[in-house]
Parts: C-alpha cells; sequence; structure tokens
C-alpha cells in the first residue's frame, strides 16, 4: 500500500464501530423516508381523491408527524456520529503532526519553513474535518438509502425506476471529474498557504532586519503576492464549487422532469396508473436526487479535506522517509568507507592517529571519525568538507582552527550529528551515530553558539530546559551561579522570576552566553561543541566566561572554534581546517613547526593583535 493512504486508512480503521452505526441508521433513514413518503401519498389520497372523514385520515397524518420526528433525529445523529469522528480524527492528527515536529531527527527540524510547517498542523488538520464530518455520513447514507427508494420505484412502476438508473449515474460521474480537479486545487492551495505561512512568520521574526536594511517595504510586497496566490487559489476551488453546483441541480431538475412527465403520461392519458402510485413515485423521485446530490457537495468539501490530509501524509512521510534516507546513507557510506579508505585518509598531512593507531584510540575515544565527506547540497560546485578519519581521546580539549570560511563550522556541525554526512561514518563512544541514536547522543553533548536562542519564558525556566529531569531551583541557583550569571540576578527585581526571550527583557551577548552555559552546567554533558562563545565580547565579560567554560571543561570533552590565540595555544589537539579539508592535526607547537600554512595564520593574527 502507498504511504499516502496510510494515514486515512489507519485512522478509519479505529472508527468501525461508528461508521457501523452510520450504516444502520442510514437503514432506518430510507425506510423512514420511503415511510414519510407513503404516509404522504396515503394522507392525499384520503383527504382530496377519496374525500375521507377526519376520523380516517387523522391518525395517518399522526403517524407521519412521528415518522418526520424520527427521520429528523435519524439525520441528526448520522451528522453528530460524523463530527465525533472528525474531533477525534482532528485530535490523532494534530497530535501525530506535533509528535513528528518534536521527535524528528535534529537534522530534518533544521530544514524548511517553520511557519510552512505549523500552517499544516494547524489548518490543514482543519481542513481535514469535512471528510470526516460531512463526506464520510453522507457517502454512507448515498451508498444505501437511494438503492433503497430505487427498488421501492422499481416495485411500483418499472420505467419511473429505469428512468432513475439511467439518469442517475450522470451524478456520480459529474463528481468524480470535478472532485480530481478540486483535490489538485486543494492540494496546490495548501502549498500556497504553506508558502504564504512561512514567508508570514519569517517576515515577522526578522522585521527589525528588514526595516533597518529599507527591506520592509519590498517583503511588504512579496507576502502580498504570496497572499494574492492564495486567494486565487482559493477563489480557483469556489469556481468548480459553483460550477460542481450549477450541473448537479440542472442533471436532478432534469431526472425530475422526465419522470414527472412520464408519470402525467401514464396518470392522465393512459390511465394506466393510480394517483395514489404516481403520487408517491413523485415523491420519492426528489429524495432519490436530493440524497444523491448532497453527496455532490460533500464529495467537493471531501477531496478539499482530501488535499489537506494528503498534505498532513507528506509532512509525515517526509519525516520518516528522510530518517530512513539518514539510515540508509550512513549504511552506505559505511560500505564506500571500506572501499575508499586509502583515499580519503591521503589528504590528511599528519594526525593525532592513523591507521592501527585510530583502531587502537578509537576504543578511548568519545568521537571518531572514518574518510568523512560533507557537501551541501547536490551541486558539485557548493562548498564541501573533506575530514579523513581521526579519534578523540576523552576529555581532550579540540580546537577547530583555520581562515574564514574554511569550514570550521561545517566541521563541527558535522561531529555534533547537525548536518548527515555526505560519506564516511561518525562513531560515538564506538557506536555509529544513526538518527535511531540521536537522542541519546544529544543527551550527552551541549553545543554553545555565539547566539543561543532564548525562549520566551521566566530566566529560570530557559535554564532548566537544558535537562528533561525535574530540578530544584537551588540547582538551577548553582548553574546559574556557576557560569556567572549571579551578578546580573541580584539586580533583577524578580531574580529567577524575570520574564526574558520575546516579549520579556532583553539580555545582552555575554549574558545570554552565561544563560546557554547555566544550561550546560545544569546539563553537565561529556561532549562540549562551542563556536567560540566569547568572540565579540568585552576582555571583562570574555574573562567571566572562559572561567566558567573551563569549569564546565574539567570532566568533559571540548571541540570548539577557536580564533583566539590563547584558546588555540591551550587546546590538547588542533584541528587545522584549509579550504575544506582538515589538512592537519597536532599540538600548537607541533603544527607551528611542521604545517608552514598554519604558521602563517599564527603569524597574521599575532601582527593583528599587536596592530
Ligand atoms: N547551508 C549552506 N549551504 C551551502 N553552503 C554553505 C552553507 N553553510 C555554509 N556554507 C558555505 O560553506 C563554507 C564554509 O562555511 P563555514 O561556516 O563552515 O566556515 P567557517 O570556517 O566556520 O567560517 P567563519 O570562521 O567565517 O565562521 C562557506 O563557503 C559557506 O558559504
Amino acid at each position: 500500500m502507498k504511504p499516502k493512504a496510510g494515514l486515512l486508512y489507519e485512522f478509519m480503521q479505529t472508527q468501525k464501530k461508528r461508521t457501523g452505526w452510520i450504516r444502520l441508521l442510514s437503514l432506518a433513514l430510507g425506510i423512514m423516508t420511503i415511510a414519510q413518503a407513503a404516509l404522504l401519498a396515503q394522507a392525499v389520497q384520503q383527504v382530496f381523491v377519496e374525500s375521507a372523514p377526519v376520523r380516517v385520515w387523522i391518525p395517518i397524518v399522526a403517524i407521519l408527524l412521528g415518522v418526520m420526528l424520527l427521520r429528523t433525529w435519524i439525520a441528526y445523529s448520522n451528522g453528530s456520529i460524523g463530527l465525533r469522528i472528525a474531533a477525534d480524527a482532528k485530535r490523532t492528527f494534530r497530535s501525530k503532526c506535533l509528535r513528528w515536529l518534536t521527535t524528528q531527527p535534529l537534522l530534518f527540524a533544521r530544514q524548511g519553513q517553520t511557519g510552512g510547517k505549523v500552517s499544516v498542523a494547524m489548518d490543514a488538520v482543519d481542513e481535514a474535518d469535512s471528510y470526516f464530518s460531512q463526506y464520510t455520513p453522507k457517502m454512507i447514507e448515498a451508498s444505501i438509502v437511494p438503492l433503497m427508494i430505487l427498488v421501492v420505484v422499481f416495485i411500483l412502476h418499472i420505467p419511473s425506476g429505469l428512468i432513475l438508473l439511467f439518469t442517475a449515474p450522470f451524478i456520480p460521474l459529474f463528481m468524480a471529474l470535478i472532485g480530481i480537479q478540486t483535490q489538485k486545487k486543494s492540494e496546490e492551495k495548501f502549498q500556497q498557504l504553506a508558502q504564504f505561512s512561512g514567508t508570514f512568520l519569517d517576515s515577522v521574526q526578522g522585521l527589525v532586519t528588514l526595516k533597518l536594511f529599507g527591506r520592509a517595504q519590498a517583503q511588504q510586497k512579496q507576502i502580498e503576492q504570496r497572499s494574492l496566490s492564495y486567494r486565487d487559489s482559493t477563489m480557483g476551488i469556489l469556481k468548480v464549487a459553483f460550477m460542481n453546483t450549477f450541473a448537479l441541480e440542472t442533471i436532478v431538475m432534469l431526472g425530475i422532469g422526465i419522470v414527472a412527465l412520464e408519470l402525467a403520461l401514464q396518470l392522465v392519458v393512459f390511465k394506466t396508473m393510480r394517483f395514489h402510485t404516481a403520487f408517491l413515485i413523485l415523491l420519492l423521485v426528489p429524495e432519490f436526487y436530493n440524497m444523491l446530490k448532497n453527496v455532490g457537495t460533500a464529495f467537493h468539501g471531501g477531496r478539499t479535506s482530501l488535499g489537506a490530509i494528503r498534505t498532513i501524509e507528506a509532512l509525515l512521510v517526509e519525516g520518516t522517509g528522510a530518517a530512513k534516507a539518514a539510515a540508509s546513507t550512513t549504511a552506505s557510506a559505511s560500505a564506500k568507507e571500506h572501499n575508499g579508505k586509502a583515499a580519503g585518509s591521503s589528504t590528511i598531512i599528519s594526525h593525532a592517529f592513523h591507521g592501527s593507531e585510530l583502531k587502537q584510540a578509537e576504543s578511548s575515544s568519545v568521537i571518531a571519525w572514518h574518510d568523512l565527506q560533507f557537501q551541501y547540497g547536490d551541486h558539485a560546485e557548493n562548498f564541501s568538507l573533506h575530514a579523513g578519519s581521526l579519534a578523540i581521546p576523552q576529555g581532550a580539549k579540540v580546537a577547530i582552527v583555520g581562515r574564514s570560511g574554511a569550514g570550521k563550522t561545517t566541521l563541527l556541525h558535522l561531529i555534533a550529528g547537525l548536518l548527515k554526512p555526505s560519506s564516511g561514518e561518525i562513531h560515538f563512544y564506538n557506536q555509529q551515530l544513526t538518527p535511531e541514536q540521536e537522542a541519546s547522543w544529544l543527551d550527552q553533548i551541549s553545543y554553545i553558539t555565539q547566539h543561543p536562542y532564548i525562549f520566551a519564558g521566566t530566566l529560570a525556566e530557559n535554564i532548566a530546559i537544558a535537562t528533561d529531569r525535574e530540578v530544584t531551583r537551588a540547582e538551577i541557583v548553582h548553574a546559574a551561579e556557576a557560569a556567572g550569571l549571579a551578578t546580573l540576578l541580584t539586580e533583577l527585581e524578580h531574580g529567577y522570576d524575570t520574564v526574558v526571550g520575546e516579549g520579556g527583557r532583553g539580555l545582552s551577548g555575554g549574558e545570554r552566553q552565561r544563560l546557554a552555559l547555566a544550561r550546560a552546567f545544569l546539563k553537565q554533558p561529556a561532549v562540549l561543541f562551542f563556536d567560540e562563545p566569547t568572540t565579540g565580547l568585552d576582555l571583562h565579560t570574555e574573562h567571566i566566561l572562559l572561567d566558567s567554560m573551563k569549569q564546565l571543561s574539567q570532566h568533559a570533552t571540548v571541540i570548539t572554534i577557536a580564533h583566539r590565540l590563547h584558546t588555540i595555544r591551550d587546546a590538547d589537539l588542533i584541528l587545522f581546517v584549509e579550504e575544506g579539508t582538515l589538512v592537519a592535526t597536532g599540538t600548537h607547537d607541533q603544527l607551528l613547526a611542521t604545517v608552514p600554512q598554519y604558521a602563517a595564520m599564527v603569524r597574521t593574527q599575532r601582527q593583528e593583535v599587536l596592530a
């Protein structure tokens, strides 16, 4: 089965009891519809044709009223079961979307526009409603009630039955033709809505930057264009819906007209039919067509909803597919690794460990990689990184060094598991990193960038997000103090309960870094990744941060992108990256002595500091 059919099929399997009830009630609805027509025909026959006394027709009218009430109640019950299925469906789909968004591998969480994903989880799920609340009950009714009416009409008068039989198929035929077009348009509409939402959220988040660069107007135009194309596609669907209704009404009118003409001929000209029979058929025929016509309207809504359900499925399938792709890439990378080991490692000038040494070192290493390669996108001209093979011993202080654009961040992201290698393998504690192991890996690391994200919430909450275990206020205070946040906190009126992040109090660059460090202190990770967080800070703040970082690093393996000479000199192992290749590894003194490019880079840095 195609994965696209999965979500709907899976859900409908859980609703068998309710759909069973709808079937049963539809059967009762068919009986009530026929009974209502028969009683009405009987009452009219008694009152107007036979001029029967009141006592004869009053009970008929009373039963007729009862049947009408019962019919209304059955139709209402069917609708309310549909609504309950729809409510369940929305809850299920939304929780699936949210679970997917929160549990998907980090690599995929970083892809795509946030606004687009939110739009699928919110709008597409809402749009799925009518498939369950209208389309499903109406379809079940339509597969039962018209059939019952048709049988009764056939029993009463075969030619009328034949007219119904020949005209009825035009309705589903039309519905199918128009429905397919509606579904396509609906899928288009959701793509446009996702794009529109994505652009909108991006623009709101980057409003200050846009204003500063005088680009707010241009962005406004882009939003306007996207909203117009969304409007156009909505109007396109409405156009199809109106055409649909018009076509259906025409077919229904023609059908009823033909039957009425035929009945009139039999009744008045040929006098081969009783008034009661003709009137009963005339009452049943509109019921028959109306039922099919209602399906037409529900079908249109159902198709639109189906487009939305497909969009949700695409989001969910994309996640699992992408995770599988990641796993298979790692597996195929493993094969490549064994085939082409020599070629990959030849680019490395000097290593901390080589060949059999590497194998041995791996056993005590926290991170090791083999013939690691990465490229952004599929184009050959895109930046690519060749990181060879290396093992990082537990507890090492590693500095990634290189000129701007050399590929330091790319290497750090790759070994932190934020980017998927194009080929090669990464091992953590002797285990290959696969998407399945991502959660346990992420549990053991902290990654501190130059721009840590501050969530809307209190300072305490922002520190506590570092771990999913329950933390006490004392632990938070301890982490904050260790990160050098104590002075700031004494100055704040609400202390740890001060609201920061979006809509809250602003934090300086240094304070943000300290907050990020406090998170790491609380987490106490085994591996710490730093994207030189002290860059751009004044010397005093830098010293506070460096002290905290040293303390934090005591029991962890540290891998940091280093720009400053003192960070580089303090490292146990330096990874020197040049133009996308990890060209050398070793201590500062080793590299100074053996790698001229490194010596040149250090000289330039010294001159810059002196200047
Ligand atoms: N998502 C991306 N898609 C394509 N190319 C990218 C992407 N991210 C980075 N690059 C390119 O990869 C190259 C290396 O970037 P990277 O950020 O790793 O360098 P860096 O050494 O960390 O630089 P810096 O010291 O200036 O931060 C650059 O040429 C950059 O333009």
